[in-house]
Protein backbone atom coordinates (compact mmCIF):
# COMPACT_ATOMS: atom_id res chain seq x y z
CA UNK A 1 0.00 0.00 0.00
CA UNK A 2 1.43 3.57 -1.06
CA UNK A 3 -0.33 6.79 -0.16
CA UNK A 4 -2.30 7.03 -3.21
CA UNK A 5 -2.47 3.27 -4.17
CA UNK A 6 -4.42 1.04 -2.07
CA UNK A 7 -3.25 -2.05 -3.57
CA UNK A 8 -0.88 -4.66 -2.08
CA UNK A 9 2.20 -5.96 -4.08
CA UNK A 10 1.38 -8.42 -6.71
CA UNK A 11 -1.91 -6.74 -6.96
CA UNK A 12 -0.38 -4.68 -10.34
CA UNK A 13 0.52 -6.13 -13.34
CA UNK A 14 4.55 -5.28 -14.21
CA UNK A 15 2.78 -3.39 -17.63
CA UNK A 16 0.77 -0.18 -16.69
CA UNK A 17 -1.32 1.77 -19.39
CA UNK A 18 -2.04 5.35 -17.89
CA UNK A 19 -4.68 7.60 -18.30
CA UNK A 20 -5.10 11.49 -16.85
CA UNK A 21 -8.91 10.54 -16.77
CA UNK A 22 -9.56 7.75 -14.41
CA UNK A 23 -13.12 7.30 -16.04
CA UNK A 24 -10.86 6.23 -19.10
CA UNK A 25 -9.72 3.83 -16.44
CA UNK A 26 -12.56 2.50 -15.90
CA UNK A 27 -13.66 2.63 -19.32
CA UNK A 28 -10.11 0.56 -20.50
CA UNK A 29 -11.28 -1.82 -17.71
CA UNK A 30 -14.80 -3.00 -18.98
CA UNK A 31 -14.30 -3.33 -22.32
CA UNK A 32 -11.02 -4.46 -23.22
CA UNK A 33 -9.82 -6.37 -20.15
CA UNK A 34 -11.25 -9.82 -18.77
CA UNK A 35 -11.08 -10.87 -15.41
CA UNK A 36 -10.78 -7.39 -14.01
CA UNK A 37 -10.12 -6.28 -10.32
CA UNK A 38 -10.01 -3.01 -9.41
CA UNK A 39 -7.37 -2.48 -6.73
CA UNK A 40 -7.21 1.29 -6.42
CA UNK A 41 -10.42 3.84 -5.63
CA UNK A 42 -8.36 6.32 -3.44
CA UNK A 43 -9.44 9.73 -4.39
CA UNK A 44 -11.34 7.94 -7.64
CA UNK A 45 -8.12 7.26 -9.33
CA UNK A 46 -9.62 4.41 -9.89
CA UNK A 47 -6.61 1.24 -10.84
CA UNK A 48 -7.23 -1.82 -12.09
CA UNK A 49 -5.68 -4.88 -13.07
CA UNK A 50 -7.11 -7.72 -15.75
CA UNK A 51 -6.21 -9.88 -18.64
CA UNK A 52 -6.21 -8.76 -22.06
CA UNK A 53 -5.56 -11.57 -24.42
CA UNK A 54 -4.60 -13.73 -21.85
CA UNK A 55 -1.95 -10.97 -20.51
CA UNK A 56 -1.97 -9.38 -17.24
CA UNK A 57 -2.50 -5.51 -17.66
CA UNK A 58 -3.10 -2.87 -15.44
CA UNK A 59 -4.85 0.29 -15.85
CA UNK A 60 -4.28 3.76 -13.66
CA UNK A 61 -5.77 6.94 -13.66
CA UNK A 62 -3.08 9.58 -12.87
CA UNK A 63 -4.82 12.37 -12.65
CA UNK A 64 -4.02 16.02 -14.31
CA UNK A 65 -0.62 17.42 -14.64
CA UNK A 66 3.03 16.86 -13.89
CA UNK A 67 2.42 16.63 -10.10
CA UNK A 68 -0.22 14.43 -10.37
CA UNK A 69 1.29 11.79 -12.77
CA UNK A 70 4.61 11.76 -11.03
CA UNK A 71 2.96 10.51 -7.79
CA UNK A 72 1.47 7.47 -9.69
CA UNK A 73 4.83 6.92 -11.54
CA UNK A 74 6.65 7.10 -8.57
CA UNK A 75 4.54 5.03 -6.45
CA UNK A 76 3.50 2.47 -8.79
CA UNK A 77 7.32 1.76 -9.59
CA UNK A 78 8.80 2.16 -6.04
CA UNK A 79 5.90 0.39 -4.47
CA UNK A 80 4.43 -2.05 -6.89
CA UNK A 81 7.45 -3.15 -9.05
CA UNK A 82 5.98 -1.88 -11.81
CA UNK A 83 8.26 -2.11 -15.32
CA UNK A 84 6.61 -0.93 -18.24
CA UNK A 85 4.45 2.57 -17.91
CA UNK A 86 2.29 3.56 -20.91
CA UNK A 87 0.39 6.94 -20.55
CA UNK A 88 -2.82 6.96 -23.25
CA UNK A 89 -3.71 10.53 -23.13
CA UNK A 90 -5.25 13.43 -25.43
CA UNK A 91 -3.56 15.64 -27.05
CA UNK A 92 -3.77 19.22 -28.21
CA UNK A 93 -2.70 18.74 -32.01
CA UNK A 94 -0.48 21.78 -33.15
CA UNK A 95 -0.35 22.98 -37.34
CA UNK A 96 -2.20 21.39 -40.25
CA UNK A 97 -0.53 18.45 -40.37
CA UNK A 98 -1.59 17.09 -37.22
CA UNK A 99 -4.81 15.82 -37.71
CA UNK A 100 -7.90 15.41 -35.18
CA UNK A 101 -7.35 11.51 -34.33
CA UNK A 102 -4.26 11.25 -35.63
CA UNK A 103 -2.10 9.13 -32.81
CA UNK A 104 1.11 10.94 -31.98
CA UNK A 105 3.62 8.72 -30.40
CA UNK A 106 5.67 11.22 -27.91
CA UNK A 107 9.31 10.12 -28.74
CA UNK A 108 10.65 13.07 -26.91
CA UNK A 109 8.99 15.40 -24.19
CA UNK A 110 9.63 19.47 -24.15
CA UNK A 111 8.09 21.22 -21.07
CA UNK A 112 7.78 24.30 -19.16
CA UNK A 113 7.72 22.25 -16.19
CA UNK A 114 10.11 23.41 -13.40
CA UNK A 115 10.82 19.88 -12.60
CA UNK A 116 13.98 19.18 -15.15
CA UNK A 117 15.70 22.08 -13.14
CA UNK A 118 14.66 21.24 -10.24
CA UNK A 119 16.31 17.52 -11.06
CA UNK A 120 19.40 18.86 -12.81
CA UNK A 121 22.32 20.77 -11.71
CA UNK A 122 22.38 24.76 -13.49
CA UNK A 123 23.02 24.35 -17.34
CA UNK A 124 21.71 20.85 -17.89
CA UNK A 125 18.05 20.64 -19.80
CA UNK A 126 17.73 16.66 -19.67
CA UNK A 127 15.98 15.48 -22.79
CA UNK A 128 12.60 13.12 -21.61
CA UNK A 129 12.81 10.42 -24.10
CA UNK A 130 10.51 7.26 -24.77
CA UNK A 131 12.13 3.82 -24.84
CA UNK A 132 12.82 3.07 -28.06
CA UNK A 133 11.65 -0.69 -27.96
CA UNK A 134 8.00 -0.03 -26.59
CA UNK A 135 8.00 2.79 -28.95
CA UNK A 136 8.61 0.78 -31.91
CA UNK A 137 6.22 -1.94 -30.94
CA UNK A 138 3.19 0.71 -30.29
CA UNK A 139 4.11 2.54 -33.71
CA UNK A 140 4.25 -1.44 -35.17
CA UNK A 141 0.90 -2.43 -33.62
CA UNK A 142 -0.35 0.88 -34.63
CA UNK A 143 0.57 0.64 -38.78
CA UNK A 144 -0.68 -3.49 -38.44
CA UNK A 145 -4.11 -1.84 -37.22
CA UNK A 146 -4.06 1.29 -40.16
CA UNK A 147 -4.44 3.62 -37.64
CA UNK A 148 -2.97 7.18 -38.40
CA UNK A 149 0.39 7.24 -36.53
CA UNK A 150 2.72 10.71 -35.66
CA UNK A 151 6.17 10.70 -33.71
CA UNK A 152 8.14 13.00 -32.89
CA UNK A 153 8.28 15.50 -29.87
CA UNK A 154 5.53 17.09 -28.10
CA UNK A 155 5.01 19.67 -24.94
CA UNK A 156 4.01 18.90 -21.59
CA UNK A 157 2.62 22.21 -20.55
CA UNK A 158 2.45 23.61 -17.31
CA UNK A 159 -0.78 25.34 -17.63
CA UNK A 160 -3.90 24.36 -19.41
CA UNK A 161 -4.80 27.59 -19.73
CA UNK A 162 -1.99 30.10 -21.11
CA UNK A 163 -2.10 32.83 -23.61
CA UNK A 164 1.38 33.58 -23.22
CA UNK A 165 3.31 30.71 -24.75
CA UNK A 166 4.71 31.00 -28.05
CA UNK A 167 3.00 27.97 -29.27
CA UNK A 168 4.23 29.18 -33.15
CA UNK A 169 7.96 28.87 -32.03
CA UNK A 170 7.43 25.33 -30.69
CA UNK A 171 5.35 24.18 -34.06
CA UNK A 172 8.29 25.93 -36.23
CA UNK A 173 10.88 23.55 -33.94
CA UNK A 174 8.50 20.73 -35.41
CA UNK A 175 7.03 20.00 -32.00
CA UNK A 176 3.67 17.54 -32.24
CA UNK A 177 1.04 18.66 -29.73
CA UNK A 178 0.39 19.77 -26.29
CA UNK A 179 -0.52 17.77 -23.29
CA UNK A 180 0.71 17.46 -19.67
CA UNK A 181 2.37 14.56 -18.48
CA UNK A 182 4.72 12.73 -20.39
CA UNK A 183 7.89 14.53 -19.64
CA UNK A 184 7.82 13.62 -15.97
CA UNK A 185 6.70 9.85 -16.86
CA UNK A 186 9.94 9.79 -19.79
CA UNK A 187 12.74 11.51 -16.69
CA UNK A 188 11.08 9.02 -14.01
CA UNK A 189 11.04 6.30 -15.99
CA UNK A 190 14.86 7.30 -16.69
CA UNK A 191 15.20 7.46 -13.04
CA UNK A 192 14.50 4.69 -12.01
CA UNK A 193 15.20 2.28 -14.72
CA UNK A 194 12.26 1.45 -16.05
CA UNK A 195 10.54 1.96 -19.72
CA UNK A 196 8.13 3.93 -20.40
CA UNK A 197 5.93 5.28 -23.74
CA UNK A 198 3.74 7.81 -24.08
CA UNK A 199 0.99 7.59 -26.83
CA UNK A 200 -2.06 10.00 -27.50
CA UNK A 201 -4.84 10.72 -29.43
CA UNK A 202 -5.36 14.54 -30.90
CA UNK A 203 -9.01 15.42 -29.46
CA UNK A 204 -7.91 19.11 -30.69
CA UNK A 205 -6.04 21.53 -32.86
CA UNK A 206 -4.64 24.62 -31.49
CA UNK A 207 -4.41 26.18 -35.01
CA UNK A 208 -7.34 25.24 -36.77
CA UNK A 209 -9.84 25.27 -34.14
CA UNK A 210 -11.10 22.05 -34.73
CA UNK A 211 -12.25 19.63 -31.55
CA UNK A 212 -13.81 16.15 -31.44
CA UNK A 213 -16.94 15.73 -29.88
CA UNK A 214 -17.32 13.12 -26.76
CA UNK A 215 -18.83 10.55 -28.75
CA UNK A 216 -15.81 10.15 -31.49
CA UNK A 217 -13.52 11.03 -29.00
CA UNK A 218 -14.65 7.90 -27.41
CA UNK A 219 -14.31 5.61 -30.59
CA UNK A 220 -10.84 7.36 -31.40
CA UNK A 221 -9.50 6.67 -28.16
CA UNK A 222 -10.79 3.22 -28.67
CA UNK A 223 -8.27 2.87 -31.70
CA UNK A 224 -5.25 4.05 -29.05
CA UNK A 225 -6.57 1.31 -26.55
CA UNK A 226 -5.95 -1.13 -28.99
CA UNK A 227 -2.18 0.02 -29.79
CA UNK A 228 -1.95 0.21 -26.25
CA UNK A 229 -2.73 -3.19 -25.48
CA UNK A 230 -1.26 -4.50 -28.75
CA UNK A 231 2.15 -3.40 -27.15
CA UNK A 232 1.84 -4.56 -24.01
CA UNK A 233 1.31 -7.80 -24.62
CA UNK A 234 4.74 -7.77 -26.65
CA UNK A 235 6.87 -6.22 -23.83
O1 LIG B 1 -6.78 13.23 -21.43
P1 LIG B 1 -5.63 13.21 -20.46
O2 LIG B 1 -4.91 11.91 -20.43
O3 LIG B 1 -6.01 13.68 -19.08
O4 LIG B 1 -4.54 14.26 -21.03
C1 LIG B 1 -4.77 15.63 -21.36
O5 LIG B 1 -6.01 16.13 -20.92
C2 LIG B 1 -5.84 16.90 -19.70
C3 LIG B 1 -6.27 18.32 -19.98
O6 LIG B 1 -7.60 18.38 -20.39
C4 LIG B 1 -4.36 16.81 -19.35
O7 LIG B 1 -4.18 15.77 -18.43
C5 LIG B 1 -3.74 16.52 -20.70
O8 LIG B 1 -2.48 15.95 -20.67
O1 LIG C 1 -3.33 19.32 -22.52
C1 LIG C 1 -4.06 19.34 -23.50
C2 LIG C 1 -4.81 18.20 -23.91
C3 LIG C 1 -5.64 18.28 -25.02
N1 LIG C 1 -5.71 19.45 -25.67
C4 LIG C 1 -4.99 20.54 -25.29
O2 LIG C 1 -5.09 21.60 -25.90
N2 LIG C 1 -4.19 20.46 -24.22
Amino acid sequence: MSTHIGAEMGDIAETVLMPGDPLRAKYVAENFLEDVVQYNSVRNAFGYTGTYKGHRVSVQGTGMGIPSISIYTNELIKFFGVKHLMRIGSIGGFGESVKIRDILIAQSASTDSAIIQNTFKAGVIYAPTADFNMLLTAYEAAKAANVPVKVGNIFSADRFYNDEIDYQQLIDYGVLGTEMETAALYMLAAKYGVQALSINTVSDNLTTGEALSAAERQSSFSEMMTVALETAIKL
